[in-house]
């Protein structure tokens, strides 16, 4: 079974397509990445999935439950990160994550769970609106942790994280990925995406542009890596062997030097064993891979254009278009 599912999934909002089409299988267990500039319908396809927002047509299954039909059922096997997660300011941290778990049906120890996320039991007592914006992403964190979910919707989880909370919250997911949890993280964070996840789907104004491994993906684009070799002796001599080679390019020497782009991951290890087939023995190897940032621009605006709205940078979460779940009535 698959842990989500969508067929054809689309959204329209008058005349704006906000999702279209979309066909994702995400397994269970898998990390999966949603990625995608300011607007490319990341948060209304989360909505749909939870039945926040109805589909104009096309479907979605859950767990194997119907997203519609069923959102009962998958809401209590669901623990959901929302965006822009606001909190009770009168209630403490604990009565929030109480909550949750009351909510779920379940017994966890709200301590054990405010703990799991980086709270101490004596944040726990304090009211949740005296906490800073990190905390309550991480209260917000604990509350989607509540009853062991079997799947994780995480939108923009590394929202208000400071760099030690981000390392803890890719902890954190790996943590639940190992045991069993499907995620499903949206972000427009490129390294925190990297940093957890097994596969990526790319949208890009609604519609679904890539849907890779990064690996997968930079060997699709075109890596472009810089590979800089030193050898014990000059190397001048082999540079039209490195040329020679498929997917690279721009071969220069000097002296003991050489420097190739690659284009293609697969390359690089060709151009060492290249090297040593020429009796060339080496004392130093450096890659410069080319930044997740311009590889994501490639996918999404296409290699000629300059400007993206996907950053490295989350930059102020508050500048991005809230999407509020509509409700369903
Ligand atoms: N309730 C709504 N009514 C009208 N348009 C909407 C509504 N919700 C979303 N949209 C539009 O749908 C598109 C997709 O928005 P969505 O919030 O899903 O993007 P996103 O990828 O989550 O963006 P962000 O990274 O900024 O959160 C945007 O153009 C947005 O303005």
């Amino acid at each position: 079974m698959s842990a989500i599912e969508t067929n054809g999934l689309t959204k329209r909002y008058g005349d704006l397509t906000a999702v279209s089409e979309l066909d994702l299988e995400i397994s269970e267990g898998e990390v999966f990445g949603f990625l995608g500039p300011n607007g490319a319908g990341k948060s209304t396809t989360i909505n749909m999935l939870l039945d926040f927002t109805r589909p104009t047509s096309g479907s979605a299954t859950v767990l194997g439950y119907d997203a519609q039909a069923e959102s009962d059922e998958i809401s209590q096997r669901v623990g959901i990160l929302p965006e822009g997660f606001s909190v009770y300011e009168r209630l403490t941290g604990r009565k929030h994550v109480e909550f949750a778990v009351e909510t779920k049906g379940a017994t966890d120890d709200p301590d054990a769970l405010l703990e799991r996320v980086g709270l101490s039991s004596e944040d726990g007592d304090r009211p949740a609106g005296d906490y800073s914006k990190g905390m309550r992403q991480r209260l917000a964190t604990g509350m989607a942790l509540a009853g062991d979910p079997d799947l994780l919707i995480m939108d923009e989880p590394s929202t208000g994280l400071d760099p030690t909370g981000i390392r803890e919250m890719q902890a954190l997911v790996r943590e639940e990925a190992e045991r069993g949890t499907t995620i499903f993280f949206s972000s427009h964070i490129l390294e925190h995406v990297e940093a957890v996840c097994d596969r990526v789907g790319i949208l890009r104004a609604g519609e679904l542009v890539a849907l890779d491994t990064i690996e997968g993906l930079r060997e699709s684009v075109g890596d472009g890596a810089t590979m800089t070799v030193t050898a014990t002796g000059s190397i001048e001599g082999a540079v039209d062997a490195v040329a020679a080679i498929d997917g690279v390019e721009d071969v220069t020497a000097t002296g003991r030097r050489l420097e190739a782009v690659v284009e293609r991951p697969s390359s690089k290890p060709l151009v060492v064993t290249t090297l040593a087939n020429t009796g060339i023995e080496l004392t130093d190897l450096r890659i410069q891979e080319t930044s997740l940032e311009s590889m994501f621009t490639t996918l999404i605006e296409g290699a000629d254009s300059s400007e993206t709205a996907l950053a490295a940078d989350a930059g102020d979460p508050a500048d991005r278009g809230a999407s509020k779940p509509e409700g369903n009535a």
